[in-house]
């Protein structure tokens, strides 16, 4: 029985009639093609991309595993529709806090139509896709005090400038202080989620180096998501380890082209000011532990 995915925070929703994206319960995301161009060239990406051996192991990864088209009963009743089958990034997960960010300076791109330019460059300038090289799409957080989900309205996350996307990536790894927006984020899982060897920061690193160098695809209007469970890193001891881990996965390739030999400078700047973001954030965490640490050392 297919459903609604329960942790889906950006794109085209199923609700009221419309035509989004179902799961099912082995961990499988089915995502509708689109009847214009965008899911043909979107299903044609994950097929390539699924045989290409150009791409390493370890950046295969990155993606969502691809299980074919399939056709299934379309979530806005109009019958069947093909879907294309995909991994359920979350299916592992039970509380998972997830976001999903934006990455490049413009998401619109040589020879799109007029219509489409304008609509992309409105609303790259409205938000900080221009500013930034990348935008939050959207994003909720698991939050203990409530055990309840916290998830901030999509106008008010498309309305973020630089301050808005840097306390969002703040909020998004804290305890506290997720309705109430006086009170300042505690960053208290950064270090977990951002940080350590297998952390969010160096997933971000490793897929940087393949930018630098991949010239095969050009990921126009893509995102990242990130996605970790916080129940995991308050629970201490056997629990943890065999925690879920914080993880980043690319996904919505409806308007990748080929890279034509050319590095996709446009994916790589967003995603270096991305990381750069993230990096500031981790800093800022050791600092504030080290006074800690040192406070605790001098008896006070
Ligand atoms: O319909 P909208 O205005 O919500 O726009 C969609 C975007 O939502 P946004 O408002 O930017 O968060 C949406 O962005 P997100 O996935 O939410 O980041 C897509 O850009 C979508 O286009 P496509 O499926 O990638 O071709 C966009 O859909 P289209 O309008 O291009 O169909
Ligand atoms: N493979 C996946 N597994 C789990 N969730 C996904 C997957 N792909 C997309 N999503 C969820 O759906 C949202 C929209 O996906 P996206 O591919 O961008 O759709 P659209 O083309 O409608 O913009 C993402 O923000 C994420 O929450």
């Amino acid at each position: 029985m297919l459903k609604v995915p329960e942790h889906q925070v950006a794109g085209h929703i199923a609700r009221d009639g419309k035509l989004g994206p179902l799961v099912d319960d082995e961990g499988r995301f089915y995502k509708p093609l689109q009847g214009d161009a965008r899911g043909e060239n979107e299903a044609k990406f994950y097929e390539s991309f699924s045989l290409n051996k150009e791409v390493p192991d370890h950046i295969h990864r990155y993606f969502p595993v691809y299980h074919g088209t399939q056709l299934v009963e379309a979530s806005n009743g109009s019958g069947k529709l093909p879907h294309m089958v995909l991994e359920d990034v979350v299916s592992g997960y039970l509380n998972p806090s997830v976001m999903d960010v934006k990455i490049g300076s413009r998401t619109w791109y040589p020879d799109v139509s007029e219509v489409y330019f304008k609509k992309c460059i409105k609303k790259d300038r409205e938000t900080t896709t221009v500013s930034l090289g990348f935008r939050v799409s959207g994003f909720k957080i698991f939050d203990h005090q409530e055990s309840s989900f916290w998830r901030p309205d999509k106008r008010v996350v498309l309305g973020y400038k630089v301050d808005g996307a840097r306390l969002a990536l703040r909020k998004f790894v804290s305890s506290n202080s997720l309705a109430d927006s006086n009170s300042i984020p505690n960053c208290a899982f950064a270090s977990e989620v951002y940080g350590g060897s297998n952390g969010i920061l160096a997933q971000l690193l490793e897929l940087k180096a393949w930018f630098e160098t991949q010239t095969i695809f050009h990921f126009n209007s893509c995102s990242i998501l990130m996605v970790y469970e916080n129940d995991s890193f308050l629970m201490k001891g056997g629990a943890t380890e065999q925690a879920p881990r914080a993880q980043v996965k690319l996904v919505d390739f409806a308007h990748v082209l080929d890279g034509n030999g050319v590095i996709d400078h446009n994916f790589l700047g967003g995603l270096c000011s991305f990381i750069k973001f993230v990096k500031d954030i981790l800093q800022i965490v050791e600092e504030r532990d080290d006074i800690d640490t040192s406070r605790l050392e001098n008896g006070h």
